[in-house]
């Protein structure tokens, strides 16, 4: 099987063309033993990029768990950066179906004609509690909402883009925060399909800093869905203007909460690192 390693904003993940090849049925395993950092290629998870009904390319996003996502933020630019430089589709203006819906991509191509920057219209948060879905309050929306994780007291808001978000406005995003309380925050019961964390630094109302704890994954570079979100949650608690830069561990995305269309637009890099075969009759 062929696989190319993509990144975007340091957001890495193995990507398998499945346009011309087909690829083991159990794609959960595969995800699993793929994205293995000392046994396998080594990513954030794996990304099936499939041919569509209804669009240019479905992509299909695997954590490194093996759990299924609706939607990947930096993975969505990187599987339209794919698709056109590898000629799967020769668009500047794409629509890639997602387990969230059909989404609306502008590529940006350099002198060399390769794809570096991609913009997602990323579609409007959902903000219904029990729609993204959080029993942490009966109705409405979570915004700045106190909470108690494992002894520790936060203001929460939640946004799912797709995918569920749980945004922290913290005034530093600590290893202790991060790695001590964001796979207990994923894992609580209040979430009950598990919960993406984004631990966010204010550096002014149009720049903020993020470090993410990925449902399925752990500790990841970037998270463009969660760097949406935050987008979300800093214009509803007060903190952000509607256009914002935000600083990722693996890179800056800008982000920007349209009030007309109610549309996140997210902007960023896509980069091809490797391509190689993954031969499963080597695995041991
Ligand atoms: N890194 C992604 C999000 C990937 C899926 C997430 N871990 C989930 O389970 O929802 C992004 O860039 O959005």
């Amino acid at each position: 099987m062929k696989f190319t390693k993509m990144h975007g904003a340091g957001n890495d993940y193995v990507y398998v063309d499945c346009f011309n090849q087909t690829i083991p049925d159990n794609v959960a395993e595969l995800a699993r033993k793929i994205s293995h950092r000392h046994f396998g290629v080594g990513g954030d998870g794996l990304i099936c990029i499939r041919p569509s009904d209804v669009a240019d390319a479905r992509m299909q996003m695997l954590n490194a768990d093996g759990s299924e996502s609706e939607m990947c933020g930096n993975g969505i630019r990187c599987v339209a950066k794919f698709a056109y430089d590898h000629n799967l589709a020769r668009k500047k203006s794409m629509r890639i179906e997602t387990g969230a819906g059909v989404l609306d991509l502008e590529l940006s191509t350099g002198d060399d004609d390769l794809v570096h920057e991609v913009t997602v219209d990323m579609g409007a948060p959902e903000l219904e509690a029990a729609k993204i879905p959080t029993t942490l309050t009966d109705s409405g929306r979570v915004v700045d909402h106190a909470v108690e994780f494992d002894g520790h007291q936060f203001n929460v808001t939640c946004v799912s883009m797709g995918n569920p978000h749980c945004v922290i406005f913290v005034e530093k995003a600590t290893d202790e925060l991060v790695l001590g309380l964001g796979p207990k925050i994923e894992n609580d019961p209040r979430f009950p399909h598990r919960i993406n964390v984004e631990f966010i630094e204010v550096i002014s109302p149009t720049e903020v800093r993020q470090r993410t704890w990925e449902r399925g994954s752990g500790e990841t570079w970037a998270c463009g869905t969660g760097a949406s979100a935050v987008c979300v949650a800093g214009v509803l608690t007060g903190r952000t203007e509607r256009t914002i830069l935000n600083h990722l561990l693996g890179g800056d995305l800008t982000l920007q909460w349209d009030e007309a269309s109610d549309h996140v637009k997210m902007t960023g890099g896509a980069t091809e690192v490797f391509s190689g075969d993954w031969d499963e009759s080597l695995d041991a």
